[in-house]
Order: C-alpha cells, then structure tokens, then sequence
C-alpha cells in the first residue's frame, strides 16, 4: 500500500523552550513553568512550587529578562527560529511520505499543539526527536514524560518511538567537526573547550543502575549500567570529537556550565567552565576554541553564557582570543543528519 494510504510518518522535533518575549512577566510564566518541572528541580513539590513561584522565580526573572533583551533578535529567540528553520528543512529533505511538527517543552509553540497537528494529519505513528544530544532526565525524560502525559488522554494513541540520545551519531559528530574545522582555517588555537550544560551531580547518581556510577572514570566508557547517563555521553561526544579533529587528549578540556547557584550549594557536574578557563592564561593558553555540543541550537547558554560571558571572564584574566564554534542550527549538513536519524528510526 502507498504511503498515502498508510498515511504519513509524523515527525515530532522538541527542543527546550525559552520565552514569547524578553519582557519579565513572559521570562517568568517561562521560568515557572520550567523550573517546577519535577525532573528539573527534583524537590518535593509541596516545597518546588512555593518556593521556586513564591522567591526564585519572582527574583530570577527580571535579572533574566535583562539578558533575553541581549539575546532577543528581529525573528525572536534563536532557539525557537533556528528550530522552525530546522522544522521547514527537514520536511523538506524527507519529503511528503513525512509530515514534520516542532514543539518546545516549556511556552510555545507548545508540544500539545505539534502533536494535534500530527493527530489531525492521522499519521501512522511518531517519531519523536528531542534536540538533546546527551540524554538527561531534565531534557530528553522531561520531553519524553510531556508526549507521554499528553497522548494518554487520546482515545486512540499510535505507535510512538523516541530517539533518546544521539551523543554518539557519526553524522551528529561530523556536523560539529565541519563546525569547528570552518573556525580552525586561519587560527592557531593553544587549546579547545568542550562546555556541556551542567546538571546535579545527584540527578546522575539518581540514573545510575546498580550504584555504578562514582563520578569518576565510570563515565569513561559505556556499558548496561550508565549507557544513559548524561555525563558518560558528555566524554562520548567529547572524545569522538576529539578524534575528529586530530586533537590529543591534552588538547581540550571537557567542563559544564549554566549551574543554578542555590543556597543548598549541592554540586553539579565539574570541572566548572567559568572556574577553568580564569586559569588559563597564568598557564600560557592564551587562544581559546570554545565548542558547546550540548546545544544543536544557538540560545541563552550558547551566545550569551559561552559567547559573551566566558569570553570577558578569559579576557580579565589577562586571556587574547576566545572564539565559540555557532551551533548547527539549520545548517545543510545538519537537516541531512536529522533527515538520515529519523529515515533509520
Ligand atoms: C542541554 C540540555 C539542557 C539541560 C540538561 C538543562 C538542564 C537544566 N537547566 C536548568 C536551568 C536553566 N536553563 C536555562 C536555559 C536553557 N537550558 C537549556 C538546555 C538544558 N538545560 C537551554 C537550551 C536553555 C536556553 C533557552 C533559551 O531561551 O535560549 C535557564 C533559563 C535562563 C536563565 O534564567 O538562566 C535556566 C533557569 C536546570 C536547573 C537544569 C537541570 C537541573
Ligand atoms: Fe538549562
Ligand atoms: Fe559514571
């Protein structure tokens, strides 16, 4: 039977959200949305919403807003227009026996909507494809937890399948070592940053089966017991790319970033970012090649954090050149990469 008949495959593309405007009270309906999603504060909720829509969020969303209004562009977020990009390309690419949706986790477009859009289409089953590289709870499960909850009230629910992680994809790697080549011509780098945003240190001991995970060189390698975990697939990524780019291990530097300071001072994932880098100049690395793999989409924690913030913090310490690698955005390369994930799912 033709596709037609069958109907299409529906595509579901999630990546996290950000907010309609850079105006406070949009940044805080965003942040608290976000930051009362269980898996992202993973506290009792009796405590996570008073205390996150009652303090955190009311004080966190003007300082927020602020830096919205540096990362706000005449098409909106990048997030959210490199995503519809994205979205338009790939239906392009995979042609018409697909039909492609895009929904952010947190505000808008949300992902009830792209997935009515799929429902109303009568797609013979789901694809979804969270844009997280490396699985975490607080992303890839938090998206996977949302199609969940919405499709359970559906009278009818098709075969839905999730592409969990894709750290290690051969096409995803090739993506970002083209990225970072295109910034390499012309430039002597002393050393490269490999920036991953950062989680509880906990919200990994939390997915670690059979108590494996130490935090230690556990993460070095994958087997049953940490194939998941967030942190492993941070070296994954990292090390493919190494290779990729001809680097030795000395060469870069795998750190994360973007932590919520909180009063409860519980560590997340180290080596800090903004801690390493203030050294390097006292160490001679003077140029500076920063990759952020955990992102495929420029954003907040990419232009603002690793582009702007990191850059003056490398410069006061005496730093030259601190130079970020863009995201993969809607390059050609990228849509082929989605395309030929999805074609194989
Ligand atoms: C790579 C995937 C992401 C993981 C894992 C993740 C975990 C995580 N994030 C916070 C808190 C914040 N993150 C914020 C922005 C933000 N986070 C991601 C991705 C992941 N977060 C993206 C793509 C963005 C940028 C969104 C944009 O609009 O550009 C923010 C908001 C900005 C701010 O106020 O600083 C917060 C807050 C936690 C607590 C967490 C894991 C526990
Ligand atoms: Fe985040
Ligand atoms: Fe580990």
């Amino acid at each position: 039977m033709s596709a037609s008949n069958q109907g299409r495959i529906g595509v579901l593309l999630v990546n996290l959200g950000t907010p309609d405007s850079p105006k406070t009270p949009d940044v805080r309906r965003y942040l608290n949305e976000f930051l009362t999603d269980g898996r992202v504060v993973d506290m009792p909720a009796a405590i996570r919403y008073p205390l996150f829509r009652g303090l955190v969020v009311p004080l966190r969303a003007p300082k927020s807003a602020k830096i919205y209004q540096q990362l706000w562009t005449e098409r909106g977020s990048p997030l959210l227009y490199h995503g519809l990009d994205l979205q338009k390309k790939v239906q392009e690419q995979l042609g018409s026996d697909y039909l492609v949706a895009f929904g952010m986790r947190y505000q808008n477009p949300s992902v009830e909507s792209a997935l009515l859009e799929l429902r109303d289409a009568a797609v013979s089953r789901i694809i979804v494809l969270p844009l997280f590289p490396q699985y975490a709870s607080a992303s890839t499960g938090s998206v996977q937890e949302k199609v969940m909850d919405i499709v359970k009230d559906w009278w009818i629910v098709p075969s839905i399948s999730f592409i969990s992680s894709f750290a290690d994809d051969p096409d995803f790697i090739t993506c970002l070592v083209a990225r970072g080549r295109a910034e390499m011509e012309g430039h002597d780098y002393d050393h490269f940053v490999f920036s991953y945003h950062g989680i509880p240190e906990r919200h990994i001991l939390k997915g670690s089966h059979n108590n494996y995970c130490k935090l230690g060189t556990c993460c070095a390698s994958y087997n049953k017991n940490n194939r998941y975990c967030y942190r492993a697939q941070c070296y994954a990524t990292s090390r493919l790319l190494a290779q990729g780019l001809g680097l030795r291990d000395d060469q870069y530097t795998v750190t994360f970033q973007s932590r919520l300071q909180s009063r409860l001072r519980d560590p997340w994932l180290q080596p800090y970012t903004d801690e390493v880098i203030k050294e390097y100049p006292a160490k001679g690395i003077n140029n500076v090649l920063a990759f952020s793999p955990a992102f495929v989409a420029d954003c907040l924690e990419t232009t603002i954090e690793v582009g702007d913030e990191f850059k003056e913090l490398f410069e006061e310490a005496g730093g030259k050149h601190w130079q970020l690698v863009p995201s993969l955005n809607s390059e050609p390369m990228w849509v082929e990469a989605v395309a030929s994930m999805i074609r194989r799912n």
